[in-house]
């Protein structure tokens, strides 16, 4: 038995749906001891009362602020801009270790408060192997998206939905022209999502990973009509498009989806944008002849929240039931503390695991 208390926070972000952690898992969680309380939140894919009834205690959203101090928060995405100080430890993707604009803030508001984050994106097995992570589903909606915006099929807003409607829309239709699709990271979980959705749509997509972008041929790349780039860039490589690229002439290439999303961090591979797209405009024109237009949304497996809560929380409970000191926690706090370094934040007060 554990005396661990977990708080699953309302999100912030109004298209944010998904959850870490979905009723059936809360369940689980609740038997094995961990008191879980819940904050309403209006457009969780999943009502509170499921998680009522799973066991789970229930609290106002954005009450975790005020949560008893040994509480462990769990979240997904940013945290509101409020309070300047956070003395809990909170679980959730930070975005905050490879030097992105909000980084510097955020560790300040952990080392402020003498909080700490362990941040999904470093919760790691032995081998350094992500333990949990929304890659797939990711990548699948990067590659469907670029695949319907080619096809001038995309309707706008985009809104949440699930695999098999999201599927109907992605087969080909008589008259669809054929075109050619690279995926680049396309050995991970991203990239064979992105396979994936390819194959439903009817296209056998270029595939490069690491061994295929050593000797970056540009040329072969800008050949493609779509491209889908799904790395996960951990050191600086030369950028797989430069602003010049884009004036090619004999450019093909007219839809690109940047699934990584890295802009504005020195690893980014594709500096040929400032600023992501969003579900409203999923798509921005970068060039007129010929056209190139661009989705970078931050949040894709958001459109489909069931299915990749459903399989992200499943990946996450067997940690969550051993959350504690050392494995694969010990180490996501080891990389806190390096990139607190990193930034010269100092820690406050401690609330040590
Ligand atoms: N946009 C979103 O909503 C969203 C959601 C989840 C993840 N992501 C991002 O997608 C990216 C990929 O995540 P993942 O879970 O698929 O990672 P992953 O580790 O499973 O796969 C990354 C792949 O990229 C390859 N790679 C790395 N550097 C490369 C290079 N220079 N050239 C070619 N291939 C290279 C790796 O070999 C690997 O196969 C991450 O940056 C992640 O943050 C975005």
């Amino acid at each position: 038995m554990t005396e661990l208390h977990l708080w699953l926070r309302h999100e912030v972000r109004t298209t944010e749906r998904r959850t870490p952690i979905v009723p059936p898992d809360a369940r689980r969680l609740v038997d094995s001891g961990v008191t879980l309380t819940v904050e309403e939140s209006p457009q969780r894919i999943f009502p509170v009362d499921a998680y009522e009834a799973a066991g789970c205690r229930v609290a106002p959203a954005g009450s975790w602020v005020s949560a008893p101090a040994e509480t462990v928060v769990l979240g997904l995405k940013e945290l509101p801009d409020e309070p300047a100080e956070l003395p809990h430890r909170h679980i959730f993707f930070g975005h905050a270790y490879k030097r992105q604009p909000q980084a510097a803030d955020l560790l300040w508001r952990f080392g402020r408060g003498g909080g700490k984050l362990f941040d999904l994106e470093y919760l790691v097995d032995d081998d350094g192997r992500r333990l949990a992570a929304f890659g797939f589903w990711a990548g699948y909606l990067g590659a469907a998206l670029a695949v319907l915006r080619h096809r001038g099929r995309l309707r706008t807003p985009l809104t949440p939905t699930d695999k098999d409607t999201l599927d109907e829309t992605l087969r080909p239709a008589p008259g669809d022209e054929e075109f050619t699709a690279l995926v680049i990271g396309a050995l991970g979980r991203s990239g064979r999502g992105a396979r994936a959705a390819f194959h439903t749509a009817g296209i056998e997509p270029t595939c490069w990973d690491l061994e295929e972008t050593r000797d970056l041929d540009r040329k072969a790349l800008l050949a493609h009509d779509v491209m889908v780039n799904a790395v996960l860039a951990t050191t600086p490589v030369p950028p797989f498009l430069r602003e010049g690229d884009l004036d090619e002439p004999a450019r093909r290439l007219g839809t690109l989806c940047d699934v990584t999303c890295d802009v504005g961090s020195p690893l980014n591979v594709l500096p040929v944008y400032d600023r992501t797209t969003d579900w409203t405009d999923p798509a921005r024109r970068l060039r007129e002849q010929p056209p190139l237009d661009l989705i970078a949304i931050d949040n894709l497996p958001s459109l489909l929240p069931e299915e990749s809560s459903t399989d992200f929380s499943a990946a996450l409970l067997p940690p969550l039931l051993t959350f504690g000191v050392g494995g694969p926690w010990g180490r996501c706090l080891d990389r806190f503390r390096q990139a607190c370094r990193e930034l010269g934040v100092v820690e406050g007060e401690s609330c040590d695991v």
